[in-house]
């Protein structure tokens, strides 16, 4: 594949004629070698009543099988994940990475660009203003309370304490799947929110400079707190990961939800780390 070129290995294993790619382990090596960028969102959407967590045992074993292969055949290449539970699903790939010796932290991505999109949307339904102009920081996971939107940081401070909208931003993924009702999840704006993250960095691999996304990586920021992913704002650069902003300043109601945050945030990338640990695979 062409640098530059980004590898969609969610339909290769299946029937599916969207891509035409070889479906054997010899045809998925050959799409993936030489991709600048992977996209994995292979697995099983959920269903109304599920949470994204309720995925983990049909998806987890589907990206690590994928994250074998990518570490194998594109280990230099920027690794996006958006299969769900994205805050568990993250980790795994980087165990996989780290068991083949090719982690580079600077090159995975947990895929939240959906997160900023919505949240822009909302506000700007009660801004009465174009999203395009919203800048709504979010930060976190992604998933329920772990999607922290910082209105403070906007020009919209007042809205911090809104509940029903700080309630649209957390759950926006579930209206999606109320009202698909079965027929799975958020696809074309997921579609919308990917191909922005995935320009994003084909710009900044071309020299582009301060081309900031929102992204779940490999970061310092909570560390301490025995958490080792973050979704926060990260200037993406040539070799990926360029610089992860700090979270800034806060208001006490924000740093509430942050606490809450990182509390799920530590249990869902405990998880992904231990399923790696407890089931390997071939
Ligand atoms: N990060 C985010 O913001 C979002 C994440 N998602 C997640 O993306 C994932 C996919 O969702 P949809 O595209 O709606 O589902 P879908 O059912 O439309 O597509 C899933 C694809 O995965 C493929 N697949 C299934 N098992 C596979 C395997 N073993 N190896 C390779 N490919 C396999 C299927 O052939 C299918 O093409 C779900 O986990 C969903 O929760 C969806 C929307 C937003
Ligand atoms: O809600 C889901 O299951 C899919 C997703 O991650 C989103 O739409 O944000």
């Amino acid at each position: 594949m062409a640098p530059g070129v980004a590898a969609d290995i969610s339909h290769i294993n299946t029937k599916s004629k969207v891509t035409g790619y070889d479906p054997t382990p010899s045809g998925l090596a050959a799409a993936l070698k030489g991709a600048e960028i992977v996209l994995i969102p292979a697995g099983v959407p959920r269903k109304p009543g599920m949470t994204r967590d309720d995925l983990f045992n049909t998806n987890a074993s589907i990206v690590r099988d994928l994250a074998k292969a990518a570490a194998e055949s594109a280990p230099d290449a920027n690794i996006l994940v958006i299969s769900n539970p994205v805050n568990s699903t993250v980790p795994i790939v980087a165990e996989i990475f780290k068991a083949k010796g090719v982690y580079n932290p600077k090159r995975l991505f947990g895929v939240t660009t959906l997160d900023v999109v919505r949240a822009s949307r909302f506000v700007s339904e009660i801004k009465n203003t174009d999203p395009k102009d919203e800048n709504i920081v979010v930060v976190g996971g992604h998933s329920g309370v772990t999607i922290v939107p910082l209105f403070s940081q906007s020009s919209h401070p007042d809205l911090v304490g809104n509940a029903e909208l700080l309630n649209r931003v957390q759950f926006g993924g579930d209206e999606v799947v109320k009202a698909k009702d079965g027929a799975g999840s958020a696809t074309l704006s997921m579609a919308m929110a990917g191909a922005r993250f995935a320009e994003s960095l084909l710009r900044a691999a071309q020299g582009e400079k301060g081309v900031v996304e929102p992204t779940f990586v490999d970061s310092p920021l909570y560390k301490d707190q025995g958490v080792e992913f973050f979704a926060s704002k990260v200037e993406l650069g040539p070799s990926g990961v360029e610089k992860i902003h700090e979270v800034g300043k806060v208001t006490a109601e924000e740093q509430k939800l942050l606490d809450a945050c990182i509390s799920d945030l530590k249990k869902n990338i405990d998880k992904g780390v231990a399923f790696v640990a407890q089931n390997p695979g071939k």
